[in-house]
């Protein structure tokens, strides 16, 4: 559903190469140490930035200069990214309309999203008047009802502690079994790869690998990831 085809990207001087597919439905955690260019690649798939040489296509539609909104893709980032003044069900409406002016179909849409994360009861809160973790399962929903065949996520957990993290990694999972999308995480924690991404790309020297599989890969590190796996 994704290919980047003979993609080249330069940033100053830090330089990255990828030339590979994913599938659809296909989970794949990206991997490799600090400043390889793991951000950078979700960056440019998210159409951020153009790249210097190269295509992105979406199911063999050539995509590289399309702006970031209309391509086929939701995105969780650091941070959530909620904001503080609204409520939880307008958070994640505004996955379906920035300007929330939704009918009935959609307002039950973003009710069913907060149910299946878990949320009901709580969608007039703040943000602030949840945990992190319930933080992180409103972000998710607002992925949920923008309902697109491929999600980014760029260690969307990672300020969650060791056991909330495995369960929001379940959560993900689990949803995205049911929808059928396709998923990209990045994520320092190779555990994280092994509990939800069959396949694993890997960054490192200035290349995003094609995806292999990740047991494989982990249990058999190639040089470039053996140093940065300790
Ligand atoms: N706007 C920019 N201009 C120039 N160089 C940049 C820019 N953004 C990032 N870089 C450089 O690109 C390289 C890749 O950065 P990137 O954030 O993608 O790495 P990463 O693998 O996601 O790292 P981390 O795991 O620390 O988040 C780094 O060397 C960084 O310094």
């Amino acid at each position: 559903m994704l290919t980047l085809e003979n993609v080249a990207i330069r940033q100053g001087d830090f330089s990255l190469r990828a030339d590979f597919t994913i599938q659809a439905g296909q989970r794949v955690a990206v991997i490799g140490r600090s400043g390889a260019g793991k951000s950078t690649l979700l960056s440019l798939i998210a159409g951020f930035f153009p790249p210097e040489e190269g295509s992105v296509l979406f199911d063999g539609q050539n995509m590289t200069k399309a702006a970031p909104g209309k391509r086929p893709l939701a995105m969780l980032f650091q941070d959530n990214n909620l904001f503080p003044h609204l409520s939880v069900a307008q958070n994640v409406g505004l996955g379906v309309r920035p300007d929330l002016r939704l009918n009935q179909v959609q307002k039950s849409l973003v009710a069913n999203a907060i149910e299946r994360v878990g949320l009901s009861g709580l969608e007039d809160r703040k943000p602030a008047q949840l945990s992190g973790g319930q933080q992180s399962r409103v972000a998710l929903a607002r992925i949920l009802v923008q309902d697109k065949p491929l999600v980014l996520l760029d260690e969307p957990f990672a300020a969650l502690g060791p056991a909330l993290k495995i369960e929001m990694l379940d959560l993900v999972a689990e949803v995205l079994e049911e929808t059928g999308a396709a998923l990209l995480m990045v994520s320092h924690d190779p555990q994280d790869a092994r509990r939800i991404a069959p396949m694993t790309v890997l960054v490192a020297d200035g290349v995003a690998y094609a995806p292999t599989e990740t047991g494989a890969l982990l249990d058999n590190p190639p040089p470039a990831l053996k140093a940065y796996l300790g």
